[in-house]
């Protein structure tokens, strides 16, 4: 396939965020769509994912489910899924520096490597796997995709005036996974979200100690709740429908799937599945990343968060600080959101700094990479961890650029892609994970690791403003005042006893 004789019949929308809208190449891969009944049709919520994961730790995450997979039809989930109640413990940390946050080569454009293309909806900087198209192909593709894509992300647009995109392996497939194979696929998309409560002592509002910044900000944003076990009917009909997609991947040689015993059975596996490959071991981390920095001496976890609640519920009042595994991803994605070691408030100050000394000085915005390139050089000078102000514009520089990585590891995705897999054909080179009938090949990958703008600091200051206040003032203030109520009607009610 060649650049420049690209077909828009040959790609299909495959899903968007704020930033990117993502089309995958769908050559070979619709015969295998069009032979496998694996579309989901709603929404699912996974509240037992939180306390499988709870148990094994104290996590540090409120994970959203972005997405299940099944056979390559997409469906995007809203909900939030609580990973964990957001605490750190008095341990120290590795810091992590992901080899994807580095750039690399440029793929080329190959149907075997199944690919998809990432439209940035604001025109790149600079970035080597960044292909430019003909322009007659990106409106062409516009236009075809555009009734699929999702009325609330319809306020943006793709860029086509330059023609830019990027080209990436498909991650909804597991890495060793063939084309000829045809196995059916399995894809579990999830958004690691910041859970853990800031431990600087920047933090000016008492309130910031209690409740984390997203549980905080899910007020502010006010959205509706689309799907969260509101209606227990519902629930038990979306966990039906799961479960009977899902039947063929865990138990693909049993009878029919048929009440609530059997579906809370399947979905248990696939959280079974979920937490194994979260926590496996992955080689990405280079030793010569390594670095320790102390955390957090205070509060642990997030007062606001439904694994609190749940845990309280349960009688266990205190969490174990266990800890992830190191290897696993997750622990290196907390590890990289934990460089927000100042928080926006002990931050901004830092960014006001460097853009005075910009400000006097502003040929030296390359030299500094403000703008990248971020190569192996740009990462090498974020290695320094310490907090300590030496009032230099080369510690504030540090510090800005450490948090533009934790900013940007709070919001990737995470890609869980599943096969399954016969024992004989599983080979050394391929993860496997074992459930009790079946066993799959697997790969675990991350998403959207562009580095948050350096531009988006006095935005997140302001933000981190909003929010404190919002929830000051139409949260905290409604419990106070049931609380408050509570005490009155507690006081009517109060019988007096006097002396005679
Ligand atoms: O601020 P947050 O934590 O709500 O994260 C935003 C995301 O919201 P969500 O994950 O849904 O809670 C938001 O995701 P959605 O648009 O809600 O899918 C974006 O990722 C946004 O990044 P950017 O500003 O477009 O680069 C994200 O903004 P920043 O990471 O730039 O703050
Ligand atoms: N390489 C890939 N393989 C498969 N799917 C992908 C790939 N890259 C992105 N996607 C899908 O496209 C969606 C949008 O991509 P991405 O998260 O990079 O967009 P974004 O606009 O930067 O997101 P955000 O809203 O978080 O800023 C992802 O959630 C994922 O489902």
């Amino acid at each position: 396939m060649e650049v420049g004789k690209m077909d828009e019949n040959e790609w299909k929308y495959h899903g968007e965020g704020n930033q990117s809208l993502v089309v995958s190449h769908c050559q070979h891969l619709d015969r295998h769509l069009m032979s496998k009944d694996g579309m989901l049709a709603k929404h699912f919520y996974f509240p037992l994912l939180s306390l499988e994961l709870g148990e094994c730790s104290n996590f540090g995450f409120h994970g959203f489910l972005v997405s299940v997979l099944v056979n390559l039809e997409f469906q995007k989930m809203y909900r939030i899924m609580f990973l964990g109640g957001g605490g750190l413990g008095n341990e120290t940390i590795v810091l992590f520096i992901s080899d994807e946050m580095l750039m690399k080569p440029c793929s080329p454009l190959s149907p075997q490597r199944c690919v998809v293309l990432r439209f940035l909806k604001s025109p790149p900087n600079q970035n080597k796997e960044i292909i430019q198209l003909p322009l007659d192909f990106i409106r062409q593709l516009c236009l075809k995709i555009q009734p699929e894509r999702p009325e609330c992300r319809c306020d943006k647009d793709m860029d086509t005036l330059s023609g830019y995109a990027m080209c990436l392996p498909n991650l909804t497939r597991p890495q060793s996974y063939r084309l000829a194979e045809h196995r059916p696929i399995l894809c579990i998309e999830i958004k690691p979200k910041c859970g853990f409560i800031p431990f600087s002592s920047h933090v000016s509002q008492e309130i910031k100690h209690k409740v984390c910044r997203y549980c905080m900000h899910q007020h502010l944003k006010n959205g509706e709740l689309i799907y969260g076990c509101k209606d227990d009917q519902d629930c038990v009909s979306d966990w039906n429908e799961l479960a009977r997609h899902l039947k063929p991947f865990f138990f693909p040689s049993n009878g029919l799937v048929s009440g609530p015993h059997c579906t809370r059975t399947i979905v248990k596996e696939l959280i079974q599945v979920i937490t194994m490959t979260l926590l496996s071991s992955t080689d990405t981390c280079r030793a010569g990343d390594m670095k320790t920095v102390p955390v957090s001496q205070g509060r642990s976890y997030c007062e606001a968060s439904a694994f609190n609640k749940e845990l309280v519920r349960n009688g266990k009042h205190k969490l174990e600080s266990s800890g992830l595994p190191r290897g696993c991803l997750l622990y290196k994605t907390l590890q990289a959101q934990m460089l927000d070691m100042l928080d926006i408030e002990g931050l901004y100050p830092l960014y006001s700094r460097v853009e005075q000394y910009l400000e006097e000085f502003p040929e030296e915005r390359s030299t500094l990479q403000i703008d990248g390139p971020y190569n192996e050089a740009f990462y090498e000078k974020l290695l320094d961890l310490s907090t300590e102000d030496d009032g230099t514009v080369a510690f504030a520089l540090t510090k800005v650029q450490q948090y533009r990585i934790a900013m940007t590891a709070k919001d990737c995705s995470i890609m869980i892609a599943l096969s399954p897999c016969l024992q004989d054909e599983c080979s050394e080179q391929r993860s496997v994970v074992l459930t009790s009938k079946s066993r799959f090949t697997f790969s675990v990958s991350v998403l959207d690791l562009d580095l948050k703008p350096y531009e988006s600091i006095p935005h997140q200051y302001k933000l981190d403003g909003e929010i404190v206040n919002y929830y000051l003032k139409n949260v905290q203030a409604k419990d106070d005042s049931v609380m408050s109520n509570l005490f009155k009607e507690n006081e009517d009610c109060t019988l007096v006893l006097h002396k005679v």
